[in-house]
């Protein structure tokens, strides 16, 4: 019998980044404000400049609210990645929790939360705390942690649990990057794009950090001080976010017995003048097309478990451009997980096994 109380279900969180409402300038303002104040996301800026140049410059220019017969760049990629179902990452996650709550079934009771607009974490916690669950499982769609994504939505779901008399049991999820159920699903999507050795060379493409946060989040003084520190994973880097990559793309190239010099892992979304966890995506594709005449890429996107606007847009359109301008033919996309049925049971599985005292 499990020490915790065992009335009612057991509430489940799944947690994503968020994106906007719209693709609209007004929208993609409210949605960058609030993402880019984050002081895990932007952490070199102490508060109040930050609230200045993110509210004041950053949203606005890049949302184009400043010019309201203009877009700005990131709402014109919005518009680009907006389809009849609105923007992927809330379709998907809406079907996928609608999937996952069917599966798991009446002991169970699971919401869609977002971390920056809507539907909200406190939203989500405010349903579960009031359908009486008796624990809740916080469960970020990010299978690496980083102290900028699953660090972010730990501390808000804390901030509003501190709020309340009654805190009820919590599991926080801190990372899943190699769990066989998540390695499975991404490498029978790669067997369904065919046989991989049509492709000249295989890209795992992560979303990047600042160096500097990698540096912050280590407290073992090992990440760009020991060589080769991403290379395997230990106690001393087990949290790190680019060491749980290398780890993630090693799973999924030993699942499909790829030798080392078939793959690089790189990293993509750069933003600001820092520098970021290297290689970057974009130096890949170029270093393959022009030095070594590669003429067709295979592309995974192993931290986004939907579509979204780094691998559809960014890569699938903008990446893929300049690769052709280098004499390349095309990159082809590993079709995430989005609401593969493979992943809905995946999700159900580490779920069910990290619930498993809970739901006794
Ligand atoms: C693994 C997941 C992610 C990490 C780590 C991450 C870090 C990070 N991101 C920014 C800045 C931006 N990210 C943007 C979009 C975006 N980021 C992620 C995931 C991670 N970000 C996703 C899934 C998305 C797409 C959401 C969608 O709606 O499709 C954007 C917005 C787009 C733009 O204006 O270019 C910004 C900005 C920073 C600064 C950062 C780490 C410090
Ligand atoms: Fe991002
Ligand atoms: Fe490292």
């Amino acid at each position: 019998m499990p020490l915790q109380s065992h009335y009612g279900k057991q509430g489940v969180m799944l947690v994503n980044l968020g994106t906007p409402d719209a693709p609209t300038p007004a929208a993609v303002n409210r949605y960058l404000g609030q993402f880019l104040t984050d002081p895990r996301v932007i952490d070199n800026l102490p508060g109040l400049a930050q609230q200045l140049l993110v509210r004041g410059i950053i949203a606005p220019v890049r949302s184009g609210i400043v010019n309201p017969f203009k877009a700005g760049g990131s709402t014109k990629l919005y518009q680009e990645l907006w389809t009849e179902n609105g923007s992927p990452l809330k379709y998907y996650g809406k079907v996928v929790t609608e999937k996952v709550a069917a599966a798991l079934g009446e002991d169970y009771s699971v919401k869609l939360a977002m971390r920056y607009q809507s539907p909200s974490i406190e939203v989500a916690l405010d349903e579960l705390l009031a359908e009486q669950v008796s624990g809740i499982l916080v469960f970020p769609l990010f299978p690496q942690y980083a102290s900028a994504t699953t660090g972010s939505v730990h501390q808000e779901v804390m901030r509003l649990l501190a709020k309340r008399q009654t805190i009820p049991p919590v599991q926080l999820v801190n990372s899943y990057y190699e769990q066989p159920e998540l390695i499975q699903v991404f490498a029978d999507n790669a067997r369904d794009v065919g046989n991989l050795d049509q492709y000249d060379h295989i890209v795992f493409s992560y979303h990047g950090l600042p160096q500097r946060q990698l540096k912050k989040a280590d407290d073992c003084n090992h990440c760009y001080v020991v060589d080769g520190c991403c290379n395997s994973i230990s106690r001393v880097n087990q949290f790190c976010y680019s060491a749980q990559c290398h780890a993630t793309t090693r799973a999924i190239a030993t699942e499909l017995n790829l030798d080392p010099d078939r793959y690089t892992t790189s990293f993509q979304s750069r933003l600001g003048f820092d520098d970021w966890a290297k290689p970057y995506t974009i130096d890949v594709l170029e270093e393959w097309a022009k030095e070594r005449g590669a003429k067709k890429i295979l592309c995974f996107s192993p931290a986004f478990v939907a579509d979204c606007l780094e691998t559809t847009i960014e890569i699938g359109v903008e990446y893929q451009e300049e690769f052709v301008k280098w004499g390349g033919e095309r990159i082809d996309l590993v079709p995430s997980l989005n609401d593969d049925p493979r992943w809905v049971a995946a999700l159900v599985s580490m779920i069910r096994s990290e619930t498993r005292e809970a739901v006794a």
